[in-house]
């Protein structure tokens, strides 16, 4: 059996090694001739998934080991009988960090004394809205939650979501939602230039969900005039050939990686593992966590007299500091349309080990219920 995989995708051997033999390619550049005579399609995000790739292969399984789906024809694969499936909630953890570490640098931009002063505005609800929004509640936050899709399918059963006006009003607005373009509740440019002049310079907008959902001319318009918000971007239009302007003109520029966490990445191939094991009726006997080695940094202490907001940022940046992927991408935009692509996709394929809170023990030397409680809702292990 052959499996042509995406070579971006860790421990392709560990997992797969003993079902196919493993054909590795560069998923951005993946074509027909590459998957041919393949028998199972293993890919991340960068490839596009479809008629132009598969129509006269004989592939019969596609996984693709991320959340996010929209690179995928799932009704043409449908048609086809051939089986999909993807692996959500995979990274949900790791982009929720993201947005914690970003919120401590906004806070402390602010010259706040404590970041929970700071409401959110949370829009799309799933696993990554959900996780933030539990984490968040946990830490004290006022939280507004923004789904119309789940509002109408829970309609009378809680009142507990806004609209997207609503949502904007929140000092930090964080969007969640699938790149969806044809549905009731589509949200390809959802944030163009009427929702970017309802914020201000008091606001900070964070896009970890998919480039296309906000206008990014829209957006560079909006930042070049007076009152502009901060905004923290993640996800590009146009990936890799992202707009060089834009990146210049928000606050922070990471390269789409706000999934990608050791513990996400890996999750994301266990379960792509687990659904192709069902699917070919074998027995799943590997996960994810025997595969992850000990984290270089595994323990952190502070004593009692320790200030709260300072300890929660030195644990918090310890395991994730985002203004290293900004000084990395930033640097990276020099040369041309295409020098400027393949640096792109280079900081994506060498990125760094990165580990989750999980991975860290905090010790904590005579410290009040409160903060433990803190630490707790992060996801840090504790150690009184
Ligand atoms: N930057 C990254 O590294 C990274 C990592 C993981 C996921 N993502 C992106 O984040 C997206 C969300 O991930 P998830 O796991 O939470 O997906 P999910 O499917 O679990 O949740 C998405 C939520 O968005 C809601 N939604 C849909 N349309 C909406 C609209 N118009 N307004 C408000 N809410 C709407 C849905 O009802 C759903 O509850 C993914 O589809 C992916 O594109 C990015
Ligand atoms: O959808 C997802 O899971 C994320 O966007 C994921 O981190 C994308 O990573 P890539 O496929 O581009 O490696």
């Amino acid at each position: 059996m052959l499996i042509v995989a995406d070579e971006n995708i860790p421990l392709l051997d560990s997992f797969f090694g003993d079902i196919g033999d493993i054909r590795r390619v560069p998923g951005r550049s993946m074509n027909a001739e590459d998957v041919r005579d393949a028998d199972i399609l293993l890919v991340r995000s960068v490839t596009r998934v479809g008629r132009e790739l598969l129509e006269g292969s004989r592939v019969r399984f596609v996984g693709t080991a991320t959340i996010g789906t929209d690179h995928v024809d799932v009704d043409w694969l449908r048609e086809q009988g051939i089986y999909f499936s993807a692996a959500p909630g995979c990274n949900a953890n790791s982009v929720a960090e993201y947005v914690l570490s970003t919120l401590s640098l906004y806070a402390e931009r602010k010259g706040l004394a404590d970041w929970c002063d700071l409401s959110v505005g949370i829009v799309g609800v799933g696993n990554v809205g959900g996780q933030l929004a539990s984490m968040l509640g946990r830490l004290g936050f006022e939280v507004r939650l923004c789904d119309p899709p789940r509002e109408a399918q829970e309609a009378g059963q809680s009142g507990e979501f806004v609209s997207l006006a609503e949502a904007l009003e929140c000092d930090v607005v964080t969007l969640h939602t699938p790149l969806t373009r044809s549905s009731e509740h589509a949200t390809y440019h959802m944030i163009g230039a009427s929702a970017l002049a309802a914020l201000t310079s008091d606001q900070l907008l964070i896009n970890s969900g998919r480039g296309e959902v906000v206008d990014g001319a829209a957006l560079k318009q909006r930042l070049s005039a007076g009152d502009a918000p901060l905004v923290a971007l993640d996800v590009w239009e146009r990936e890799p050939r992202i707009e060089p302007d834009l990146v210049d003109l928000v606050w922070q520029a990471t390269p789409h990686i706000a999934g990608y966490s050791l513990e996400g990445k890996v999750q994301g191939t266990e379960m792509v593992y687990r659904a192709l094991s069902q699917f070919l009726g074998l027995p799943v006997r590997k996960k994810a966590g025997q595969f992850l080695p000990e984290p270089p940094l595994n323990k952190v202490s502070f004593t009692g007299s320790v200030e709260e907001g300072q300890a929660i940022r030195i644990a918090l940046r310890s395991c994730y500091d985002p203004r290293q992927d900004d000084a990395r991408l930033r640097l990276a935009m020099k040369g041309s349309l295409e020098e400027r692509a393949e640096a792109f996709d280079r900081l994506r394929r060498d990125y760094p080990v990165r580990r989750e809170c999980s991975s860290l023990k905090v010790q904590l030397k005579g410290s009040s219920r409160s903060l433990q409680d803190k630490f707790r809702a992060i996801g840090f292990k504790l150690k009184i």
